[in-house]
């Protein structure tokens, strides 16, 4: 049974096969909602990971492939994905209209979908690097309501993008839009450079109106996994 808390927790089991995500994942139970699944995992167990991490474990199972190709493959690929059962999937915003809107389509109700906005491992040297900035997209913030609004249009249940944004994104999203945000890092977690740009606190990223948070190596990489946890739950229940 999840608590208000915990329901709000992502947790991004980023590990290269199940042997290794399964202890931590055990030393999860009922402090996280979610799991999330990610390209490295799903690429080195496959489709069968789902059942897996659902057999160890009470969470919602969020499946992170980041979907971003011509619309009828995207398309087609979410009817497949569908068939295993998950909770929440992710594609790129950057795809557009027709890719976004056909994704819902065939994802139903059941499945939710979440648009990747502009990456947290991105700042504005990867806006001028790929382009964007010379599209007039106007600098980050904008580029991310620009495709939070996008989602919006198009039937996805919210999008994911920093917590530096989630305000904005509630503003034109709406309530029952959902702003998902990873980049979060506790202060004892700091220290080590790492590759995530737009980052924040648990407690401050629900102040500034995240409705869920991901979180990978601050629990992963902690000592004891469990208290890392228990930690963020406590920092976010503050928040
Ligand atoms: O879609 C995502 O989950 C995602 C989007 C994004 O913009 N930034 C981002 O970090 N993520 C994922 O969120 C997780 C963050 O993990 P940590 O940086 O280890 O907390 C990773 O699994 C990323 O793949």
């Amino acid at each position: 049974m999840h608590t208000a808390v915990s329901s709000r927790l992502i947790f991004a089991l980023d590990f290269p096969d199940f042997l290794s995500a399964a202890p931590v994942l055990s030393m999860l139970a009922g402090k996280v909602g979610v799991v999330k699944i990610g390209l490295e995992l799903f690429l080195g167990e496959g489709p069968s990971i789902v059942e897996k991490v659902r057999e160890k474990s009470d969470a919602l199972v969020f499946l992170d492939l980041k979907l971003h190709d011509i619309p009828a493959t995207v398309e087609r690929s979410v009817r497949n994905l569908k068939r295993l059962g998950v909770d929440y999937l992710t594609l790129h915003t950057a795809g557009g209209r027709e890719m976004l809107s056909r994704a819902a389509d065939a994802a139903g109700a059941e499945m939710k979908l979440l648009g990747v906005t502009v990456l947290t491992s991105s700042g504005p040297e990867t806006l001028e690097q790929t382009g964007l900035m010379l599209s007039g997209c106007g600098g980050m913030e904008n580029l991310v309501l620009i495709r939070a609004l996008l989602a919006k249009e198009c039937g996805l249940a919210g999008v994911i993008c920093s917590a530096h944004e989630a305000r904005e994104v509630k503003r034109v999203g709406g309530n029952v839009f959902l702003a998902v945000t990873p980049g979060i890092r506790p202060l004892w977690s700091l220290g080590q450079g790492d590759d995530q740009r737009r980052v924040m606190s648990p407690g401050t990223a629900l102040k500034a109106g995240a409705d869920m948070l991901v979180v990978g190596r601050p629990i992963r990489d902690a000592a004891d996994p469990g208290w890392a946890a228990d930690q963020i739950l406590t920092e976010m229940a503050a928040g």
